[in-house]
């Protein structure tokens, strides 16, 4: 797990611990605290014990945070002044929420969490968090650094193939009873050979460009920070500094980044006017990097 602590107006990675819940939860520590959990109703999906990050299973830590003398609270009412959140923002000290149906903690729920010491977000990304409120509150924001890597970049993978490949409308087509051949195929490609580039190469990138290795493509990555040389030479990536430079040149761009206030809207109408005409762009990230 990933700690951003908000001192002062900056956020930073501070720690990295799996015992964490073990130090900060356990009742040995003393006091027992209110916990809240905001996820999505799973309803009869829930029925599957594995499926954890929902109303009903909670994350699978409600026996042991109940037997450690926790209050936990959980709900998916998270919405308007009226909502289940807000009866307990006032005495909450943990928050515990996911980026598939977040709780917004805004400016002003946090003026009003008098006890908030953690924000906890079961997955990667908290922009819905506003950063700076829980920096000028001394608040903990951490997320689960790595938790859903291999699923993202596989599910980019996929929509990459049934983009080029033009999968869909031919699906559809089977589905309806149709078949036109020529219709699907004169806009379907081969992977090979297309310059493919990450806009964002942490974990999520990286292991994309790694899983696009064996498709004989060109590799490029536009990052803050460039991969060891040795880690570049391995994937067989290339850094390009400069985001407009690398664009052009792309026939599908992948979007890895988080959504800050540097990213959001990043994709306006100029940057767009800078690709190829007819590239694909998957954003597995958040919409919001994109401009509406
Ligand atoms: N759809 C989904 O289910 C999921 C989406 N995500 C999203 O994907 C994002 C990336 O996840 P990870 O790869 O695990 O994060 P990461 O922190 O390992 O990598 C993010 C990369 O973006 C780079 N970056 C940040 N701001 C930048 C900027 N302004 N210009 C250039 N590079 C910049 C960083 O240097 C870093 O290398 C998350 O922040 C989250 O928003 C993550 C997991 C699941």
């Amino acid at each position: 797990m990933a700690m951003l602590r908000a001192t002062g107006t900056a956020i930073r990675a501070c720690a990295s611990s799996s015992g964490y819940f073990a130090r900060h939860f356990h009742a040995s520590s003393g006091d027992t605290k209110k916990i809240v959990g905001v996820f999505y109703k799973a309803n009869e999906y829930a029925k599957n014990p594995n499926f954890l990050g929902c109303v009903e299973n909670a994350l699978g830590i409600r026996n042991w945070l109940e037997s450690q003398g926790h209050q936990y609270i959980v709900t998916d009412d998270k919405e308007g002044p009226d909502c289940e959140l807000e009866k307990h923002i006032p005495d909450l000290e943990v928050l515990i929420s996911t980026p598939f149906h977040p709780a917004y903690v805004t400016a002003e729920r946090i003026k009003k969490a008098k006890n908030l010491k953690l924000l906890l977000t079961a997955g990667i990304g908290s922009d819905h968090v506003d950063l700076h409120a829980a920096a000028a509150a001394g608040l903990t924001v951490a997320e689960v650094t790595g938790s859903n890597v291999v699923s993202v970049a596989e599910d980019e993978l996929m929509r990459i193939l049934i983009l080029m490949r033009n999968f869909v409308p031919g699906y559809n087509q089977v589905v309806n009873g149709e078949w036109n051949v020529a219709d699907i195929s004169h806009r379907a490609y081969d992977l090979e050979g297309k310059t493919i580039g990450t806009v964002g190469a942490g974990r999520i990138g990286r292991l994309l460009l790694q899983r696009l290795k064996p498709f004989g493509c060109n590799l490029l990555y536009h990052d803050r920070l460039k991969m060891e040389s040795e880690l570049e030479k391995e994937i067989g990536a290339t850094h390009v500094e400069d985001l407009t430079e690398m664009l052009p040149q792309c026939d599908v761009i992948v979007v890895n980044m988080p959504l800050t206030e540097k990213t959001k809207g990043m994709f306006n109408g100029e940057m767009i006017g800078k690709m190829k005409r007819g590239v694909l762009i998957v954003n597995n990230a958040r919409g919001a990097i994109m401009e509406r």
